[in-house]
């Protein structure tokens, strides 16, 4: 049974895909102070929250059993996501479903915003009747400046198209050609800033754009611009656009996000130029449907190891992919796993090489796979979100080739290791209705299954040199299943590759070692 927590409000259509799961336990607990969260997320096996729960590197220590976190929404910047990573926990988020929700809501704020619509509507139920305090400016012609033309920047500048707005946006990833096919101008940082007479931020909150608006920009602005952020508190510093409206520069703002959240009595609420909402850009029926729904699916996906879609910090697979690399996964952690109970000493390098029908294929999440299956050898609850983590964090550089001859097999995965101690190698493939085979042992062409208990011995290719193994491990009552034997030259080195009924001891290690014969044992188990 699989425990979900969830520690913020989410729409009843997401908590009943969860709880119509027959293996899984819904425990819904909104309004948690720190301490409860931590004693919480200790018996969960995955978190779903929104934009308010906090989820700290040491929550996540906490959450001993977290396989997930799942945010019903889109930004992550509450989730402490290296953390997560380096726990090996996966992080999705549910990045479609509020998009239209957010995009009509900073609409309505631009709107708002340009006819001093609140401000009417406050003095108006007051008693007053100021129709000339609260003279608006079109948006007819004006240019709309986006920065970040997402998901919701697409959107929005459609909307603003239909009122006849002119749009430029700057967003590093624009290729000339969407903006062309979406009747925008591709423009740089310093010409939205300059030349729009409104202002808008879409961006993710990052080191990047962590008061991307700031002093400085608010300097090169346009006398009389509106600014809005529906997006992060603290893209824009909201010191600067205090200073802004206070000498005049920027008319009005629209604020539905804050640099703390709640923003308390904040000194921008003191301007009458403010407008502000508590963070509703995604709060419709619509969207927290759609969002609870997605995160609910993705998590009960991720807790049945089934494929999913949305991780924030795992590249993602196209599913079509997903199926075609399914088949090799086992082979992969084998191979990994294999390669670096062979080696001696630390770890420096792995190197992956896919060839045959393998090296068309994007083989990177293969490659996570082998790295999971090198580095458990090590530490304990690797996955492959860790894996390249844990494996950069030790130094260990990574790297995949492709070539497209596999001699004489369909497809090829050859897995070099380098320690500080030598290097070792081994191939792998999967054969047509038998499963993963270990083909290649350094230079040894072999034909072994990947499982159970094997040993690999080192030797002389002298007479005798096997019936020694073969009498000591029959002394120690191990009976040997399979073996196979392979040589360089007649009477120089050869390897013994055997597969045994039970895991070996180090004394019985030892004495395989002694023998004049053997240059190396090793005992391996997959
Ligand atoms: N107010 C709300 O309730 C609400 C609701 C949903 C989303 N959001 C927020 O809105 C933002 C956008 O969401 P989205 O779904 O459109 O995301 P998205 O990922 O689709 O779009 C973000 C865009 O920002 C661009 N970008 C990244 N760094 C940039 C930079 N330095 N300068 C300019 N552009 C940059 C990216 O290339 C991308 O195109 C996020 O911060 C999200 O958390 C807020
Ligand atoms: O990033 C998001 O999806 C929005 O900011 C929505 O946040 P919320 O789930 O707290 O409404």
């Amino acid at each position: 049974m699989f425990r979900v927590l969830i520690t913020d409000p989410l729409s009843e259509q997401g908590i009943e895909k969860l709880q119509e799961a027959s293996d899984v336990e819904v425990v819904q607990k909104t309004n948690l102070t720190p301490a409860e969260l931590l004693t919480e997320v200790a018996e969960a096996d995955a978190l779903i929250v929104r934009s308010q729960t906090q989820v700290t590197a040491e929550v996540i220590e906490a959450g001993s059993r977290l396989k997930a976190i799942g945010r019903a929404g889109v930004g992550v910047d509450n989730i402490d996501i290296p953390a997560a990573t380096a726990r090996g926990i996966l992080v999705v988020n549910a990045p479609d479903g509020n998009t239209i929700s957010t995009a009509e809501h900073t609409f309505a704020m631009l709107i708002s915003l340009a006819r001093n619509i609140p401000q009417g509507y406050k003095s108006t139920i007051q008693g007053e009747w100021k129709r000339k305090a609260f003279v608006g400016v079109e948006l007819n012609n004006k240019k709309l400046g986006i920065v970040g033309l997402g998901r919701i920047g697409s959107e929005l500048a459609s909307r603003a198209q239909a009122f006849h707005m002119k749009v430029i946006a700057f967003d590093p990833y624009l290729t000339e050609e969407r903006a062309k096919k979406m009747g925008v101008h591709k423009a740089s940082l310093e010409e939205v800033i300059q030349e729009a007479d409104f202002i808008t931020v879409h961006t993710p909150l990052t080191k990047e754009t962590r008061h991307l608006i700031d002093e400085a920009a608010f300097a090169k602005m346009k006398e009389g611009v509106r600014i809005l952020n529906c997006a992060r508190g603290g893209i824009i510093s909201e010191q600067a656009l205090y200073d802004a409206i206070q000498s005049g520069k920027v008319a009005g703002a629209a604020l539905d996000v804050f640099e703390t959240e709640p923003p308390g009595e904040h000194p921008l609420f003191t301007l009458p130029q403010v407008i502000a909402t508590p963070h509703l850009g995604a709060s419709t029926r619509e969207a927290q449907e759609n969002v609870a729904i997605d995160v609910s699916e993705e998590i009960l996906h991720i807790l049945r190891d089934e494929p999913f879609k949305n991780a924030v910090n795992l590249p993602s697979i196209p599913a079509e992919l997903q199926e075609k690399l399914r088949p090799y996964q086992t082979l992969a952690e084998k191979l990994g796993s294999f390669a670096v109970q062979t080696t001696e000493g630390a770890l420096e390098e792995i190197t992956v090489t896919y060839s045959g029908e393998l090296a068309e294929l994007d083989t990177a999440p293969l490659t996570r796979i082998i790295l999971k299956g090198a580095i458990s050898h090590y530490l304990s609850d690797v996955n492959d979100v860790s894996a390249p983590h844990l494996a950069k964090e030790r130094g260990i550089r990574v790297t995949e080739q492709k070539v497209s001859r596999s001699h004489g097999f369909t497809h090829l995965i050859h897995v070099g290791m380098k320690t500080d101690n030598g290097e070792t190698a081994v191939s792998g493939t999967l054969l047509n209705g038998l499963g993963s085979r270990i083909v290649k042992i350094n230079d040894y062409s072999v034909d072994v299954q990947p499982e159970g208990h094997l040993l690999l011995v080192q030797h002389h290719d002298r007479p005798g040199a096997i019936g020694q193994v073969g009498s000591i491990l029959g002394d120690q009552g191990v009976n040997i299943a399979t073996m196979q034997v392979g040589r360089k030259d007649v009477g120089g080195h050869a390897i013994m590759m055997l597969h045994v009924d039970k895991q070996m001891s180090e004394e019985l290690l030892k004495r395989l070692k002694d023998l004049e014969e053997i240059d190396d044992v090793k005992a391996i188990d997959l």
